[in-house]
């Protein structure tokens, strides 16, 4: 080896002492070389036998402590975080409880938001827009797209004469709706992400005598994501798919996202923007302070339940603003004429996520307090990985540890899922099956129901989960029987379909038999059992059924497993 072949290295070396020392000597005679080899075989042998005694007791570890590690996957507004909160609610109720009035900005923000939808879709304004600018104003949910395209009613249709009275009688709810989205709003995203700080937060536990065992979101829950593991690198392509032919976001860690980030703010964020121009908004820190219960908070309610009183007399706090116009919020969605517009519009804001409009004079109360149903209800969406830990000290799954997931489903959040594929027992996978007529909010190309049937598609016949349980939940289905009943059909939207009957039973039946064909072809473990279940995960009596069923399956599988480790 000629001189100047060698340099170049041991130059490198000199900055790095583990190179160095790893290096051959130079002038290495062949029988040093070959007995180098040999020490360093042996070695490699020595560290092979290392690696298998630490997974051998990371075995035993986890028969010793009986833990299990769940995983909740599926794609935005599947039903993930409300499936945790029913868990949650069944397993430490106290902590769920304690939560619930930092939900009452999340509800008032829900509640307000479907209001100026309304009023956005009543605009004279929209009328203009073609075909495709009307859907996506209108914010995807619970829009139906046909290739029939939209029909004339919804261009000339039925006029709502009260409709610049309701604007003004409501506007202030435009300024409230801009304040609780900086309240609960990351910085990248017009959504609402977060219950309010945890200063505040923690007031009130202070203020119940019980703050310390107090999970609020941002200790133990958001704790958990940030204890995340490092994502994977991934490659975003420049091109985003289209419906049809749009592949999933990576989940196997070197996957490709669906480069729909360019398309993920919401049709909300540029009415959100324009609306931002016409009003004084607060400060976020401002508004923190005026909202923070424990601030101006007076007697506990109860001891255990976190609730406080005297919010109410906060000049300040938005349940004034909310109650002040309640009267016309009521009046709008009761109005017939409305009601006529909305449906030319196919707009049906019943279904869509977080619909308080059935509860308006409950929920604008000055003394509200947020029910077990209003949280389940409240639409949060999650960023990162949400975790949650809890034992249950009884019956077959006595010390068990249970630890649940909670992962953001949006494509640009799907990259941090494959990093807890390592240690996961189980996967409970949701499939929102009532969105068979609806598109991604981060992508109005893509139809929800493909994009989740790939989603599947790809876990299901993922190598690194060969072993892991899988139990799919059907869910929304009362959104699904609601929908059918209504008149929509899923041949318009699965030709696939074809000429089936369209009711529930008939469809139900359908879905739960292809997303277990897909299983079937696509498992690399033949033997994997599916367990499927028709699920409406914010029915509490229901689901806590399915839950104990799903826990006692998981243990039992889990326990099997582990004897054949
Ligand atoms: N009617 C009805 N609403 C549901 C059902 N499941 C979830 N929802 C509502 O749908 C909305 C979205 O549910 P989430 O649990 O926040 O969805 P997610 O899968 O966590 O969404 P990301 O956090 O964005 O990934 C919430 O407002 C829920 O209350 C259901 O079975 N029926
Ligand atoms: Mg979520």
């Amino acid at each position: 080896m000629s001189k100047s072949k060698v340099e170049p290295s041991r130059r490198r070396s000199l900055s790095d002492p583990l190179a160095a020392a790893l290096l051959p000597p130079p002038n290495e005679s062949p029988i040093q070389r070959e007995l180098r080899l040999k020490a360093e075989n042996e070695a490699r042998k020595v560290s092979e036998g290392i690696d298998e005694m630490i997974r051998q007791e990371r075995n035993e570890r986890k028969k010793a402590k009986a833990e299990v590690n769940v995983l909740l996957l599926g794609q935005s507004e599947s039903g993930k975080s409300t499936t945790l909160k029913q868990f949650q609610l069944l397993h430490t109720p106290a902590a769920f409880r304690a939560e619930r009035m930092a939900w009452r900005a999340v509800i008032y923000l829900n509640l307000v938001r479907s209001i100026t939808r309304i009023l956005d879709a009543l605009s004279p304004e929209t009328d203009t827009l073609d075909d495709h600018d009307d859907v996506d104003s209108l914010e995807t949910a619970s829009v139906i797209i046909s290739s029939s395209g939209r029909p004339p009613s919804a261009i000339s249709g039925t006029k709502v004469p009260n409709y610049e009275s309701y604007r003004a009688r409501l506007a202030s709810l435009v300024e409230l709706e801009d304040r609780l989205t900086r309240l609960l709003s990351s910085p990248e995203e017009d959504e609402p992400t977060h219950l309010p700080s945890s200063q505040n937060w923690q007031n009130i536990a202070n203020v119940n005598g019980n703050g310390s065992s107090f999970p609020s979101r941002t200790s133990e829950f958001a704790n958990g994501a940030s204890k995340g593991r490092p994502a994977p690198t991934i490659l975003i392509p420049q091109n985003a798919q289209s419906y049809g032919s749009s592949p999933v976001s990576p989940i196997n860690g070197n996957g490709s996202s669906s480069g729909s980030q360019s398309h993920a703010s919401s049709p909300s964020s540029s009415n959100g923007t324009q609306r931002g121009k016409e009003v004084t908004v607060h400060t976020s820190i401002n508004w923190k302070k005026t909202f923070a219960l424990g601030g101006k908070s007076k007697s506990p309610k109860s001891a255990h339940s976190g609730e406080i009183e005297g919010w109410w007399e906060d000049p300040e706090d938005p349940v004034h603003a909310l109650n002040a116009c309640a009267p016309a919020m009521s009046e709008l969605w009761r109005d017939p004429k409305v009601r006529q517009r909305l449906k030319e519009k196919r707009l049906r804001l019943e279904e869509s996520s977080g619909f308080y409009l059935d509860d308006i004079s409950r929920i604008t109360a000055k003394k509200y307090i947020p029910t077990d149903a209003d949280v389940l209800k409240a639409r949060l969406k999650t960023m990162g990985v949400v975790e949650h830990t809890f034992s249950i000290s009884s019956g077959t799954n006595r010390g068990v540890e249970w630890r649940i997931y909670d992962v953001g489903g949006a494509r640009n959040q799907r990259q941090a899922w494959a990093p807890y594929f390592e240690d996961v027992t189980a996967i409970i996978f949701l499939a929102p099956i009532s969105a068979f007529d609806q598109v991604l909010t981060e992508d109005p190309r893509v139809n929800r129901l493909e994009d989740s049937l790939l989603l599947w598609k790809a876990v299901v016949s993922n190598k690194l989960l060969a072993n892991v349980n899988i139990v799919l939940f059907l869910n929304k289905c009362d959104l699904l029987q609601a929908k059918l009943e209504a008149g929509v059909r899923l041949n318009q939207h699965m030709v696939s379909y074809g000429d089936r009957p369209n009711d529930y039973e008939s469809v139900s039946k359908y879905f739960r038999h292809k997303f277990g064909a897909l299983h079937q072809a696509y498992t690399p473990n033949k033997g994997r059992e599916l367990y499927v279940h028709l699920t409406a995960v914010t029915d509490t009596r229901r689901t806590a059924i399915i839950i104990s069923a799903v826990r006692d399956i998981i243990i039992k599988v889990n326990l099997r497993n582990m004897k054949l480790v």
